[in-house]
This record gives C-alpha cells, sequence and structure tokens, in this order.
C-alpha cells in the first residue's frame, strides 16, 4: 500500500456524482470505502471493490471513516444528517458537494463537524473536473489537506475563503457542463433543420464541442482570440455571431442564466 492511498471514507449517495468520486478514488487507492446507497442499481459498477448497505444503520460497527462525503441532493440530506453525528463526534472530516448547503447549516445538523463545502462538477468521471472548495472553522490543516486528495482525485482543485463565491461557482462550473451539452444539442438540432443526415449532425456537433474544448484547454490564448481565430472579416461565422452576440442575445442570456443558478443555489440554503 503506498503512502498515497486514501484513508477510509464514508460516502453518503452514490448517484452521478458520488459515484464520480468513488471512482476517481478507486482510480488512487483507497484503503477502505463504505457507500451508503438505497438504490442499489447506482453501485452496480462498483460491486466487490467496495461496501454498499442501504442506510447508516447498516454500516458496519467499528468501521472509523476519516472522512464523510455527503453527496445525496441537498433535499434528502435534511432527514439524513442527523444520523451520521457520531461519526462527527467521532472525529470524521465531513465534505459536503451538496448544493446550497451551507457550512453553518451543516455543522448545526450535525451538532459539530469539521465541513468542507465542495462544488464539484460531472467532468469528474473522467478525471477532468474542477472543484472549488472552502474550509469551515473547525476544519485542520490535515484534513483540509486530506479533503485536497479526495477532491483532486478527479480533476482540478481550487480553494476560496469566502463561501459566498460557492454560489456562483456553482451556476458556473457546477452547472457549466449542462449548458455546454445543450449547445451541443442545439447544433446537431440546427444541423438537422438545414438538412443534414441525422447521424452526420450528431457526430459534427459532438466533434465541434469536444475538439473546441481540447483546443481552449491546451491554448494559452484567451477565449475571445480563439473565436476571432474562426471568424474571417465578411465570412460566415461573423454572420451567426452577428445573430448570438445582438443584445438580447447570447451575452445577456447567459448572464442571465448564471445569475438564476446563482440565486437557486442561495434559496436551497434557506
Ligand atoms: N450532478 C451534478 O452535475 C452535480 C451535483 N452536485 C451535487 O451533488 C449531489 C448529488 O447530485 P447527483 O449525483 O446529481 O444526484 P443523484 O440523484 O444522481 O445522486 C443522489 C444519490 O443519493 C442517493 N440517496 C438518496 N437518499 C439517500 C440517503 N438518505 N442516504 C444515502 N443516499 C441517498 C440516491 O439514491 C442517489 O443515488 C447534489 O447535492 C448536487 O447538488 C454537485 C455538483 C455537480
Ligand atoms: O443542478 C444542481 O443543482 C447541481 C449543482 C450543480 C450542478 N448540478
Amino acid at each position: 500500500m503506498s503512502a498515497e492511498v486514501l484513508p477510509p471514507v464514508l460516502l453518503v449517495g452514490c448517484g452521478k456524482m458520488g459515484g464520480a468520486l468513488l471512482a476517481g478514488w478507486l482510480e488512487r487507492g483507497l484503503s477502505r470505502a463504505v457507500v451508503v446507497e438505497p438504490h442499489k442499481p447506482s453501485t452496480e459498477a462498483f460491486a466487490h471493490r467496495v461496501e454498499v448497505v442501504p442506510d447508516v444503520h447498516s454500516i458496519p460497527s467499528g468501521f472509523v471513516p476519516e472522512a464523510v462525503v455527503l453527496a445525496t441532493k441537498p433535499q434528502q440530506a435534511d432527514d439524513a444528517l442527523p444520523d451520521y453525528r457520531p461519526f462527527a463526534r467521532g472525529g470524521a472530516l465531513f465534505v459536503s458537494i451538496m448544493a446550497g448547503k451551507t457550512i453553518s447549516r451543516l455543522d448545526a445538523m450535525l451538532e459539530g463537524a469539521a465541513v468542507v463545502r465542495a462544488m464539484p462538477n460531472t467532468p469528474a468521471a473522467i478525471g477532468q473536473g474542477f472543484t472549488v472548495a472552502c474550509a469551515g472553522r473547525r476544519v485542520s490543516s490535515t484534513q483540509k489537506d486530506l479533503a485536497h486528495r479526495l477532491l483532486v482525485a478527479t480533476g482540478e482543485v481550487d480553494w476560496v475563503e469566502a463561501e459566498s463565491l460557492i454560489d456562483p461557482v456553482t451556476a458556473i462550473s457546477g452547472g457549466g457542463p449542462a449548458y455546454v451539452f445543450l449547445l451541443a444539442e442545439l447544433l446537431e438540432k440546427a444541423g438537422i433543420e438545414q438538412g443534414v443526415p441525422p447521424d452526420l449532425a450528431r457526430r459534427m456537433a459532438r466533434a465541434t464541442i469536444t475538439g473546441s474544448g481540447a483546443l481552449l484547454g491546451r491554448s494559452a490564448e484567451d477565449a475571445a482570440v480563439l473565436r476571432k481565430n474562426v471568424t474571417s472579416p465578411k465570412g460566415t461565422t461573423e454572420q451567426a455571431l452577428a445573430v448570438l452576440m445582438a443584445e438580447p442575445a447570447w451575452p445577456e442570456l447567459v448572464s442571465r442564466a448564471v445569475d438564476a443558478a446563482t440565486k437557486r443555489s442561495r434559496e436551497l440554503a434557506k
């Protein structure tokens, strides 16, 4: 067992995000994981590699996790969380990825816990996630380091001091993959409307998004420069961008969309 192997972890909720995190930890090496997940099919991909239990009461006695990772929907947490107080009393670090659940709220529900609030995104499933995290005042530097190791298993991690920043983070990097996938859907649909065969329209749309994303990822240029590199004066792209960038169009709509998601993240805290 290498020094990098992660310590025992209790994962609460193994849906899309919890499953992505678990896949990353298993890749890194994990000494022991117990997963609380009432919906058994969600954990099939991890069969024989982790211990899955349907509820908190079925966690093996004597299991002492160093970290408890909360990955249920925020609305599912209120009923479930008080049952996890013994782990908080035992000194475990809590890492919550739930949208809108504040550190103080979690601290109160767990009657005093070291809480890291983190916001990952679904590219975590392929190790290309982006997570922004904020540590509560009870979190020690060793615990913050453990949270970093757990989160970095699925991609890049940044830390912020101000918890209020997690709301816009949720709206931009948390939800952002959905906006990109919507663009893929819309490009495919527009291609079909222009008479392109559906299969070709689908492949064009997907390859355009993945190729552009890879180029952006490897380039040191601003996104605006890469956009201008596509846009020949008096050419075709210029015509499309005139539509997309007219007001009210993408610039205003994207700001409004991010504002709506940020507000919702704040609302979920209430
Ligand atoms: N899906 C995304 O893109 C992102 C989601 N998140 C956050 O991650 C959390 C989970 O979201 P998803 O994975 O998308 O949802 P999901 O619905 O795929 O996963 C939630 C899982 O929790 C399980 N569950 C429900 N009640 C439970 C309980 N009492 N104990 C243990 N497990 C329970 C459900 O069976 C389900 O498998 C949410 O709080 C969300 O805000 C954060 C960043 C991105
Ligand atoms: O839609 C949501 O509430 C979650 C948080 C960010 C992405 N999915």
